[in-house]
């Protein structure tokens, strides 16, 4: 194929037709996948592993084309002049020409690293940075940076070190859509040190409001997949703090390509357990904290032969029948059987001893028979052959009467009532409807901590999920059987994957070609693609599985988690193979964290790398400037991150009476919303008044959405401060900051992630004088702005 020449004539034209050209490649790679995928699916019959082997590569061929068609919007977005000469396309993903030359390089690829990282200072071997931008597969524009040849550097704020300065501040003042997307053409150099970090352990990304931390997950989430293969087999999970963030971001990752990883909160990860029954603050927070995991095993203890329940069987008896089983160091369900064993030995051996007084009576009575001088012959025979006999029977028969009594209903049913078979959920549920249980087993918690988790069985809340989880570890279930029968089934697979891979080894050059460096795998990795296949996929099989652990775990907004969260994700993570990114400044949730060193000690101790993000994307310097006397309260220490634009509009508050605030509410939402045009607006009210507040609004403005799953797509959406953690929208409306603050211990947090979820425009609403932690920063409507500037 003969490649145009870029440098002649005009850039645009010239790029147009090298991507045009990259297109047809893709085009035709798409084609022949998709015919090879045809292929295979019309297969039937054959042997068992001619059909392991259509299936494995079903999958294979399947996950080849979603990645093909991933890379249709924006496919090439960039160029690299080498300063030895040379020079590399850089896209979404690589694409080889059919004789086998790099036409487009991905960018997870170590060749790319220099499009992100070089700069003036330090070019890495770049003579001239170019951002190519598409529209559909047209190049509409591209914007160069020579880097070797000195020249002078950009004025705006922060341009020093950015890369492709024209192409992110282009992204950065595009209208918000209510989804998030990826920014791979635009990543910065302390970004792309963080999405391509080799930190096998914990990595923990701290960053103010805007920095790109969700960004940064999400994009390393991609870079492990692409670098890592077996990660594919393993699963990735990403944890965010609700379904509305889970819902803006969900196509970041299948716009890279990758499909295969669970997202999911914290409370949706103990499958058959829907988390949807309201938890008062209190007894949240109080159920987040570390203790509760003995307050739990208490509880599982207590239910081991508790003294009150009636039973035949003597105190020691049930004493050592209960040391023994908790000496196996099993957990409560599997040790039930060794409990069981113990019970049937000690009533064996007493039944037995009750024989054989029995029988040492019996043979006392054919001796005194004997011994009477009138006792006929043969009968004398007789008694004599059964002199030493009964012992011997009574001790053959111990074994039969174990036999016995293991299978006699009566003797289950004291079982069952001195060590019972339990689920997590039964175990919770009896003991916060017990305010005496509670007392037994949470001596720990003061009294009126412990009377804010009675409650009646129904349901289960967000706060539940990790002490479900910690219950199913000390109860555990006995299924060995089923895992020994999974380990035969996969080792079957892996053998017939092996031969999958022999063949496809064996193939014609182009399909050996089309193999990215992401798709080689080896055989293990391709049978459990192929198990994919067969039943479903990585991120659905992890999903259905308590306890599938992950080759990565990612957090964001971590900060939230609480102490028996932490202790629920790091169980389905033991590699500790993690990224955690949030900020402390932050922190919501009562039960969250303040310090990672804190969270993190008692899983790996010091053994964690913190990497900062500093330069915020999202809020212009005037927002930030109006966060620095609530930031100064919250943390002294703590620097706002620093705004890469200013956009020349000063945030606004206007006071209202409490009475008028619905009604002015809806006033205002209308006329941003007039002004906004085609972007998107939230208004972000406290808590508890979202369903009064968002009813006022929608007198006025109906099609305004609300809701515990609000469509964050439409033009104007109505939010509590939880659900909008994470979220961004053009222009930002608060009504009663007030309210925010008050509402909660962390109401200074609450409100501070309030204010800095604008791109655009920020107006707060409050009854009554201003907080004095916006007092100062934000202008009064009709006064004059703050003299600090942005
Ligand atoms: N390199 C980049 N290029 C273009 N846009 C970027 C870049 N980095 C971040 N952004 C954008 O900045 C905005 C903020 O990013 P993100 O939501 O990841 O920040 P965050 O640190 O998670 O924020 P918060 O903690 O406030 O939720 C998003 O719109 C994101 O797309």
């Amino acid at each position: 194929m003969t490649l145009p020449d870029p440098e002649a004539g005009n850039p645009i034209r010239r790029e147009d037709a090298y991507v045009s050209m990259l297109y047809r490649r893709l085009d035709a790679l798409r084609a022949d996948t998709a015919a090879r995928l045809g292929e295979v699916s019309r297969g039937v019959g054959g042997t068992a592993q001619a059909r392991a082997e259509r299936d494995a590569a079903f999958s294979e061929y399947s996950g080849r084309l979603a990645r093909l068609d991933a890379a249709e919007n924006s496919l090439c977005f960039g160029r690299l002049d080498l300063s030895g000469g040379g020079r590399h396309y850089i896209g979404r993903i690589g694409l080889p020409s059919p004789e086998g030359d790099p036409l487009l390089v991905d960018w997870r690829a170590p060749a790319a690293r220099p499009f992100y990282v070089a700069t003036t200072a330090v070019p890495e071997g770049v003579h001239r940075r170019r951002h190519i931008v598409t529209r559909g597969r047209r190049v509409v524009s591209v914007d160069d940076e020579v880097l070797d040849g000195g020249a002078a550097p950009s004025e705006a704020p922060g341009a020093e070190t950015l890369a492709g300065e024209a192409a992110l501040l282009a992204a950065l003042n595009a209208g918000r859509t209510g989804r998030m997307h990826d920014v791979v053409a635009t990543l910065q150099a302390e970004q792309d040190a963080i999405i391509r970090s080799d930190h096998r352990g914990v990595l923990v990304v701290q960053g103010g409001p805007g920095t790109g931390k969700t960004a940064v997950a999400l994009h390393r989430a991609a870079y492990l997949l692409y670098n890592r293969p077996r990660l594919a087999a393993q699963g990735v999970l990403v944890v965010g703090p609700n379904t509305t963030f889970l819902s803006y971001i969900g196509q970041v990752l299948p716009g890279l390509g990758e499909t295969g990883v669970l997202l999911a909160t914290v409370a949706e990860l103990f499958p058959g357990v829907t988390a949807d029954r309201a938890e008062p603050a209190p007894a949240a927070e109080v159920k987040g904290r570390a203790v509760m995991a003995e307050v739990l095993a208490a509880a599982v203890r207590e239910r081991q032969a508790p003294p009150g329940v009636p039973s035949r069987l003597d105190r020691d008896a049930r004493a050592q029948a209960v040391a023994r089983a908790r000496a196996s160091g099993l957990p409560h369900n599997r040790a039930r059987a060794v409990f069981a064993d113990a019970i049937v030995d000690h009533l064996a051996r007493g039944l037995a001893e009750q024989t054989r007084v029995l029988a040492d009576r019996l043979e006392a009575e054919i001796a005194d028979v004997l011994a009477e001088a009138d006792v006929d012959r043969a009968v004398r025979e007789d008694l004599a052959g059964l002199e030493g006999v009964l012992p011997q029977e009574i001790v053959d028969d111990e074994d039969d009467l174990r036999r016995e009594l293991a299978s006699d209903p009566d003797v289950w049913a004291e079982i069952d009532a001195l060590w019972p078979a339990l689920t997590p959920q039964r175990l919770l549920e009896d003991l916060f409807a017990d305010p005496c249980r509670l007392a037994a087993c949470a001596s720990q918690l003061s009294e009126p901590e412990r009377a804010s988790l009675v409650r009646a069985p129904g349901g289960w809340s967000a706060a539940d999920v990790p002490l479900l989880d910690e219950a199913a570890e000390l109860l555990g279930v006995d299924d060995r059987a089923v895992r020994a029968r999974a380990a035969r089934e996969r080792a079957r697979r892996v053998e017939y994957a092996q031969g999958v891979l022999d063949i496809a080894r064996s193939g014609d050059d182009e399909a050996r070609e089309t193999l990215a460096a992401g798709d080689l795998l080896d055989a293990r990795g391709l049978a459990d693609r192929h198990h994919e296949a067969e039943r479903a996929t990585v991120a659905e099989r992890a999903a259905a599985d308590r306890t599938w652990t992950f080759g990565h775990v990612i957090v964001d907004e971590a900060q939230e988690l609480s102490q028996m969260a932490w202790r629920q994700l790091m169980r389905r993570c033991p590699s500790r193979s993690m990224t955690l990114v949030g900020d402390v400044a932050q922190t919501s949730d009562a039960a969250g964290t303040t310090s990672w060193g804190l969270a993190l000690h008692p899983y790996v101790g010091d053994r964690w790398r913190l990497a900062r993000l500093s330069v915020n994307y999202r809020t212009p310097a005037e927002i930030m400037a109006a966060t620095v006397d609530l930031l100064a309260g919250l943390d002294p220490e703590m620097a706002p991150p620093k705004s890469v634009r200013e956009i020349g509009m000063p945030p606004w508050r206007m006071s209202t009476s409490a009475r008028a605030l619905p009604e002015r509410l809806a006033h205002h939402t209308a006329q941003e919303a007039a002004l906004l045009g085609d972007g998107r607006l939230a208004v972000i009210v406290p808590d508890a008044r979202t369903t009064e507040l968002a009813a006022a609004i929608q007198t006025t403005l109906p099609d305004a959405a609300s809701g515990p799953h609000p469509d964050l797509t439409a033009p104007i959406v109505v939010l509590s401060v939880k659900q909008a953690k994470g979220l961004e929208f053009d222009s930002v409306l608060i009504a009663d900051p007030a309210a925010i603050l008050n509402a909660s211990p962390r109401g200074r947090n609450d409100l501070y992630v309030a204010l800095t979820r604008a791109t655009q425009r920020l107006g707060i609403l409050h009854p009554g004088p201003a907080p004095a932690e916006i007092a100062g920063t934000v202008h009064e409507r009709g006064s004059s702005p703050p003299t600090h500037g942005g």
